[in-house]
């Protein structure tokens, strides 16, 4: 058996504010089958608070960055969890990394540091009863874990580590004062360790540290060695390809399964695809859109430039002029907010928009839409086009990282060869998306076209499966003698 400690700042269901959520979610079960444990690490949030309630205590620090704190043994789902209990860095309203207006703490740099400090310390033996073979860092919120791991170890045998890259756009910047505070030797502020364009990154210092990279779709892998995607990390990835490798996320069969989803209205399955029609009325009647037979888009999104929403509010006079309406659930950036209630107000009827976080209604909207729009200028992997595959929600999607790995487009070559499942579009521009949203009315128009899309994307197979066990090879090679 593998021991794998996971370290987060979100894991489903217990703290999510995206896809990294869902994957830290689905890990634990995903790797079960390939004789993985995994323990999962998450920061004591107060949203933890009632899996926490009768936790037992496994380690006490007096001076954690200076605050006293405690690890918790607790459950996530059936699976072991840890949680750093740290209220001075972690008990406060707002969200993960910000205050109720969304602006980020200051002091996260601490806050991440000291989750990284406890991360390696669990992974090299502090704390008695607990050893792991790998520490499996997600993102810059965890990457300082190897970064203690590699350059101020506890006294044990330090486990190998990975580290997960879920958005390099993400990277935990901060000023070089903040250097002597870390508690690292002086020779980590260098060039291969935590130094980053004169400060510190987190997310950089994770990435010299580990034994393997991963992020979650090949050609994102490939992408972030490009100025383009590499968000100045470019540099590092290509120094380090050959201990780079995209593992394509899955999804968690036990939250996303349109037969017995109990968000949806009427759930259904490859062969009862017209039950979905229930739900459409009822994203009708949540959105207040005018009942009909024509396409219904949705976005389930984050408002950002990232997932091109810049460009999408540009051509949603064309979407409703080609009689498609728009269901839209989302909250970012104010402008965009304002800009997509602004095209609501234009089209009663035809454009509905819930700013907001809602987990159920993103499930309704995938079982009920017809279609989902992800113009991403970038995107790791993306799940929300699984989503859609699985739920007859058919995704149009921009063609790039993870979404280029997992949807067919309908040419006429994939029409032909019966493998198609959705439609992609070359580039972020209004015109290209413009097109794709084109391309969708056109075969929505020709029912059979479209059947044939939405049991397509049903059939295929994107369970953890092949991906758990790909991140199991892994484990396994990083854990063989060197
Ligand atoms: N308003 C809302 N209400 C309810 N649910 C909402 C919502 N807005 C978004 N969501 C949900 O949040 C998740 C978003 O996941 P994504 O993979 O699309 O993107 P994200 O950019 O967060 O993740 C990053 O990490 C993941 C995981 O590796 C990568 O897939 C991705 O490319 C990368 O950018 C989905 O579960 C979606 O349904």
């Amino acid at each position: 058996m593998t021991r794998v400690l996971s370290v987060a700042s979100e894991a489903y269901p217990l703290i999510k504010t995206g896809g990294l959520a869902d994957v830290v979610g689905a890990l634990p079960a995903a790797l079960a089958p390939h004789g993985v444990a995994t323990t999962t690490l998450l920061p004591g949030y107060p949203a933890l608070a009632a899996v926490t309630k009768r936790a037992k205590v496994v380690h006490r620090y007096t001076d954690l960055f200076g605050s006293p704190a405690r690890i918790l043994s607790a459950k996530i789902g059936e699976h072991p969890l840890l949680v750093l209990d740290a209220p001075a860095l972690f008990a406060r309203g707002g969200g993960p990394y910000g205050d109720a207006t969304g602006a980020d703490w200051d002091d996260n740099w601490r806050r991440f540091a000291a989750f990284g400090r406890v991360g390696a310390d669990l992974a090299s033996g502090v704390v008695a009863g607990h050893a792991y073979d790998i520490l499996h860092a997600h993102d810059w919120q965890a990457a300082m874990a190897p970064a203690y791991l590699r350059w101020a170890p506890g006294p044990g045998r330090p486990a190998k580590s990975v580290v997960t890259v879920h958005n390099i756009a993400f990277q935990g910047r901060y000023g070089a004062d903040i250097f002597s505070e870390l508690g690292l030797p002086d020779a980590a502020f260098a060039l291969d360790g935590v130094e980053y364009y004169g400060g510190v990154g987190f997310l950089k210092a994770g990435l010299e540290a580990a034994d393997a990279i991963t992020t979650v779709s090949p050609t994102y892998a490939a992408e972030i060695r490009r100025g383009e995607f590499g968000m100045g990390l470019e540099g590092l990835i290509n120094t380090h390809a050959a201990r780079v490798t995209g593992i394509v996320n899955g999804i968690d069969p036990a939250v996303w399964n349109p037969a017995s989803d109990s968000a949806l209205h009427a759930r259904y399955s490859a062969r009862t695809i017209a039950r979905r029609r229930v739900n459409k009325r009822a994203v009708e009647a949540m959105f207040g859109l005018d009942a009909g037979d024509g396409p219904i888009f949705t976005v389930i999104s984050r408002l950002t430039w990232q997932k091109g929403m810049d460009v999408l509010v540009r051509v949603l006079d064309d979407l409703v002029a080609m009689g498609g309406r728009l269901a839209l659930l989302g909250s970012g950036d104010t402008a965009l907010e304002l800009a997509f209630l602004a095209a609501a107000d234009r089209h009663p009827g035809r454009i509905g928009v819930r700013i907001g976080y809602d987990e159920p209604a993103s499930h309704l909207l995938q079982g009920g839409a017809d279609a989902i729009l992800i113009p991403s200028r970038f995107e790791p992997c993306g799940l929300t086009q699984l989503y859609g595959l699985a739920y007859g929600c058919v995704p149009v999607v921009a063609r790039t990282g993870g979404l280029s790995d997992t949807v067919i487009d309908a040419n006429e070559a994939g029409i032909a060869a019966g493998v198609a499942t959705g439609i992609q579009h070359d580039g972020v521009s209004p015109e290209a998306v413009s097109h794709a949203i084109a391309r969708a009315t056109a075969l929505y128009a020709t029912p059979d076209r479209w059947a044939t899309l939405q049991r397509n994307g049903m059939r295929a197979d994107f369970s953890w499966g092949e991906s758990g066990r790909r991140y199991a090879q892994l484990y396994a090679k990083l854990m063989e003698p060197s």
